[in-house]
């Protein structure tokens, strides 16, 4: 995939306590990424690819005893209040503060459609996320790669972090640096694995050819398997051939998402690190003047919402229309609220300048 930004960039090394590091576990642990052994993708395939259905990894939906729906919502809803309905809440702790936005891209600014070449945003989300732009500094951070997602939000005003966060794009006038030079840099700590995601991407190619509906895509830096569009009697094999090619390339590691597998490097950077990542590049890493906001609705995301619960500032916000377990602190239904709630923080910026 020819990427003319990156022809044209200075690759950055990371500050050094940033440095990822490989990943040595591949535990469970309670709400980031669900990274899967081959045993477990292998028993999961065995239980009816319990893996490739939301109630299967350690985001474990939010499960309601009782049987009134209206309590559960409303359960849910204490848990992880609606961030329009909290937004006096929310604004008022940002009052004297700069809010930093960060955007997941699918599910959160494009709904979820069968074909992931034709999932665009519209005009109407296009403005909103332009006009808020005006006012806080806005990340997009996504799972596709950076040029795709570039391509889909086509807004120029915006920093961008694809695959997962493994590709991160800024200029030097944003950084630390003093430099006047408006000299494009890109961090790509996995950089060294751009080799070794072409041969898998090639290979599972290759292996799901025969498998309707499955559909490789090359994020540049990791690999989606998606299986969307496959009849849910063969999502096993799918399961199984992805297992089966991975025994080749130790050192990548899977994920998964909203009906699709992620391989990736197996190394230690998330969308999480991406965000500690850009506040600091930003300067934006001084918790008693900046908020970060981050809106998403992936398992992918829980990573940054963990980062800002752990750093006692800012909130995750968690698009779903189900109640699930996560580490955000509101929900927003749909992309429908994710542009209304962005309409509202920008009506509050120009009502308060
Ligand atoms: O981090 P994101 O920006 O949310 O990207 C995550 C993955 O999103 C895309 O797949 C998902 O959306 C598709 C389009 O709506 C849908 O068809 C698919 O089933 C979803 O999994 C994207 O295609 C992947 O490469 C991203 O990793």
């Amino acid at each position: 995939m020819s990427d003319p930004v990156a022809k044209s960039a200075t690759v950055l090394a990371l500050p050094s306590n940033m440095m990822p590091s490989p990943v040595t576990s591949k535990g469970c642990s309670s709400l980031s990424v669900t990274y899967i052994s081959r045993r477990k993708l292998v028993e999961a395939v065995d239980g009816l690819v319990s893996v490739m259905t939301p109630s299967s990894t350690c985001t474990k939906p939010y499960v309601h005893s009782g049987s009134d729906e209206f309590a559960a919502d409303n359960t849910w809803l204490a848990k992880c209040p609606s961030a329009l309905a909290s937004f006096n809440q929310i604004i008022a702790n940002a009052q004297c503060k700069k809010i930093a936005l960060f955007l997941d891209y699918d599910g959160t600014l494009s709904p979820i459609v069968n074909d992931p070449e034709k999932a665009f945003m519209s005009p109407e989300m296009r403005a909103a996320v332009k006009n808020v732009t005006k006012f806080c500094p806005t990340a997009i951070v996504s799972g596709r790669s950076r040029d795709k997602v570039f391509e889909f939000v086509n807004l120029k005003e915006l920093y961008y972090a694809g695959s997962h966060g493994l590709d991160i794009l800024v200029s030097s006038t944003d950084s630390q640096s003093k430099t006047n030079d408006e000299e494009v840099k890109l961090f790509q700590p996995a950089r060294e694995f751009l080799p070794m995601i072409s041969e898998v991407n090639k290979s599972l190619l290759e292996a799901t050819r025969s498998i309707k509906g499955a559909n490789v895509e090359n994020n540049k830096f990791c690999v989606s398997v998606h299986y969307r569009n496959v009849d849910k009697k063969d999502w096993k094999l799918v399961a199984e051939i992805v297992d089966d090619v991975l025994r080749a390339f130790p050192r990548l590691k899977l994920t998964t998402g909203r009906k699709v597998l992620e391989v990736r490097p197996m190394i230690d950077w998330d969308k999480g690190k991406a965000v500690e990542f850009l506040l600091q590049w930003l300067k934006l890493d001084d918790t008693e003047s900046v908020l970060p906001i981050y809106i998403g609705d992936d398992r992918t995301d829980e990573d940054a919402f963990k980062v800002l619960r752990q750093r006692n500032c800012g909130y995750g916000i968690l698009v779903s229309q189900v109640p699930k377990e996560t580490e955000a602190f509101y929900s927003l239904r749909a992309p429908a609220e994710v542009m209304e709630f962005l309409n509202s923080l920008v009506r509050w910026k120009e009502q308060s300048a």
